[in-house]
């Protein structure tokens, strides 16, 4: 999974490794220093940004400058919540403006945003990667999907949010680049909130008539009222018969549940016919988005007693997998 303060920090680390310990040491106590004023520096202007409403605001506008959406990696950008929806028990839609409302947010497909909330008022800035679920193209808004965890510092603080109030964003460097029919297959495993990933990825390529990929979708939750976007998702595979196909694994099935029961294993994915040997899977990605314990089962364990997972046993190798 994505650490993304790790990811902040590794160029100064890697910078003092190679000098001279003498040097090294004077270099990362100023680094330090600089690094904890920028920091606070930083912690204070997203602080004041995030809970500010700007006179813009009281005209009508959004918090941030017109004409510059997300285009640049870790430029952040106040924006202000436009309505939200609830889309089942936990999960609600966002939907915030942008400060260009003429353009679309300018990231590309599989990428996030990095929000950084301060729940409670509290001066710790809570740093959490959440996925924009609108078209890519859309102008003026995007839309986050966000389960609530119980809590969860960022999840609560979001699931708060009124409209009106704001929160501060920034892109984050993208893991993973979708490349036009690069693949004739692509099966999207999620589990739980990572479908946010997976269908922000099926839209930009079913909606691009360029792009011919095939896409299958297994979603594992753990009750049937986890479940949302069911509408979109059956509208999709009306659309696009033959080319997308999406299944729903629930561990904890209500009675006379239409779904399949259980996790999202091996035997599964062999009755959807994800096995490496199939004809149709020979030019074939797996994507994978889910909770640790799913994603460790699927794709095996880190390091070299890690033991092997479900997509191996299928017959993957590890350059046909990607993890979000
Ligand atoms: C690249 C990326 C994109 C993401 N996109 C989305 C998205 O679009 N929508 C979305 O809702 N989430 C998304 N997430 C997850 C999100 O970043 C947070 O981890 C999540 O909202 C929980 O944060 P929190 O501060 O509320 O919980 P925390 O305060 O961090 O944790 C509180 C409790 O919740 C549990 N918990 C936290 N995260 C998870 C999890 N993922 N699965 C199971 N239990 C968990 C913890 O065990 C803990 O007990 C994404 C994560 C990544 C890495």
């Amino acid at each position: 999974m994505l650490r993304p303060t790790a990811a902040l920090l590794r160029p100064l680390t890697n910078a003092s490794k190679s000098l001279s310990p003498r040097r090294a040491q004077v270099m990362t106590t100023q680094v330090a220093v600089a690094a904890a004023v920028a920091g606070i520096g930083a912690i204070a202007y997203l602080k004041f940004s995030s809970a500010a409403q700007p006179d813009a605001q009281s005209e009508g506008k959004s918090p941030a400058a017109a004409g510059s959406n997300f285009t640049r990696p870790f430029g952040f950008r106040t924006l202000r919540l436009l309505s939200t929806e609830q889309l089942n028990h936990n999960t609600k839609k966002l939907r915030f403006e942008l400060p260009d409302p003429s353009q679309p947010s300018g990231l590309t497909l599989t990428s996030a945003l990095l929000s950084v909330s301060f729940p409670n008022g509290s001066w710790i800035p809570v740093p959490r990667p959440y996925t924009p679920t609108n078209k890519l193209d859309e102008p003026g808004f995007i839309d986050l999907t966000i389960k609530h965890y119980p809590g969860g510092k960022a999840s609560t603080h979001l699931h708060s949010l009124k409209p009106g109030d704001t929160c501060t964003f920034a892109p984050l460097p993208q893991q993973f680049a979708w490349t036009l029919n690069k693949h004739a297959h692509v099966a999207l495993i999620a589990g739980g909130a990572g479908i946010t990933p997976m269908y922000q990825l099926l839209q930009g390529i079913l909606d691009n008539p360029s792009d011919r990929t095939r896409i299958t979708l297994v979603w594992g939750v753990n009750t049937d009222a986890d479940i949302f976007l069911l509408d979109e998702f059956k509208a999709l595979e009306k659309k696009y018969p033959g080319r997308f196909k999406a299944e729903y694994v629930v561990s904890q099935p209500k009675a006379g549940s239409p779904y399949r029961k259980g996790y999202v294993n091996k035997t599964v994915l062999e009755e959807l016919g994800l096995r490496a040997s199939e004809t149709h899977n020979k030019d074939i990605k797996i994507l994978v988005c889910g909770p640790p314990p799913m994603e460790k089962v699927l794709k095996g364990g880190k390091g070299p007693f890690g033991g092997s997972g479900v997509l191996a046993e299928l017959g993957y190798n590890k350059s046909q997998i990607h993890g979000f």
